[in-house]
């Protein structure tokens, strides 16, 4: 091939080469790769953060081994990204409890991601490693409120508001219930044959996070059962704060925590 994927595709006369395809970032298919390589940007995107408490069990039932919670706060942030590299306009979200590897790095560990965009959704589960499924997610201001939707199966398992722009805060009171600048994901791939081929915990970070507004105020969450989408496993307690921010940032390579294939099950584990 003469161009590359990552470079918008190669329409030459012959298909990609061992160097190409083992190289980093590769991805199929190899003329019109669905999945962009690192990094890519976020321009403008708004972000609608709800805060509730919820029981430390149903946090515990959530958690894979070895990770240790860290509270009983849920975040439920819901993004309406309005220019992204490669992807385009699209919609997400993204549940977080606070979790820490025992004597290692401390963040917020995602159990389900919801998101309007296919690449998206491939893009954080072969990469990232995040447990991403296809949804309908909206926010959008109605009159004097902020309302932030998911759907799936038609049904609104995540219905947040907060006041619209009543009160402005600093950057800094977003991590008031948690840092959740660090995500935590448990990275999950077969190999074709069965075996399994990848079992991580893989942490990342956004880059040139820049953020050019931030309000907060009272926020309230209803969840709705659903199979597919299973936000009610984290029943609503007590709500808590909302916060509407708006933001640029990037996303670049993350590290791996822990490599389950390649590391000996400590005592005391299941395994
Ligand atoms: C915009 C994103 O990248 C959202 C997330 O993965 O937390």
């Amino acid at each position: 091939m003469t161009a590359t994927s990552g470079e918008g595709g190669g329409w030459g006369g012959t298909g990609p080469n061992r160097a190409e395809i083992i190289r980093s970032g590769f991805s199929t298919p190899a003329d019109s790769p669905h999945v962009p390589s690192f990094p890519f940007s976020y321009r403008n995107a708004e972000i609608l953060t709800l805060a509730y408490r919820t029981s430390p069990d149903a946090i515990a039932r959530l958690l894979p081994e070895p990770l240790e919670p860290t509270g009983d706060v849920v975040l439920i942030h819901i993004y309406k990204l309005n220019d992204t590299d490669w992807l385009g306009p699209y919609t997400e979200a993204n549940i977080m409890v606070g979790a820490r590897l025992p004597g290692g790095a401390e963040g917020a560990y995602s159990p389900w991601l919801f998101l309007s965009s296919s690449s998206g959704v491939s893009q954080g589960r072969e990469v990232h490693g995040q447990p991403k499924k296809d949804a309908k997610v909206q926010l959008r201001p109605k009159t004097d409120a902020w309302v932030g939707r998911v759907r799936r199966n038609g049904i609104d398992v995540v219905t947040g508001t907060m006041a619209y722009k009543q009160r402005r805060c600093g950057p800094e009171s977003l991590k008031r219930y948690m840092d959740f600048g660090l995500n935590l994901n448990l990275k999950v791939i077969d190999h074709i044959d069965g075996r399994p081929a990848i079992r991580q915990i893989t942490a990342r970070r956004f880059a040139d996070l820049t953020i050019h507004e931030s309000w907060e105020g009272p926020c309230t969450v209803e969840l709705r059962p659903n199979v597919q989408a299973p936000v009610y496993r984290l029943p609503v307690l007590e709500m808590l704060d909302g916060f509407y921010w708006r933001a640029d940032f990037t996303l670049v390579p993350g590290v791996i925590l822990l490599d389950y294939l390649a590391t000996p099950p400590a005592a005391g584990s299941s395994a």
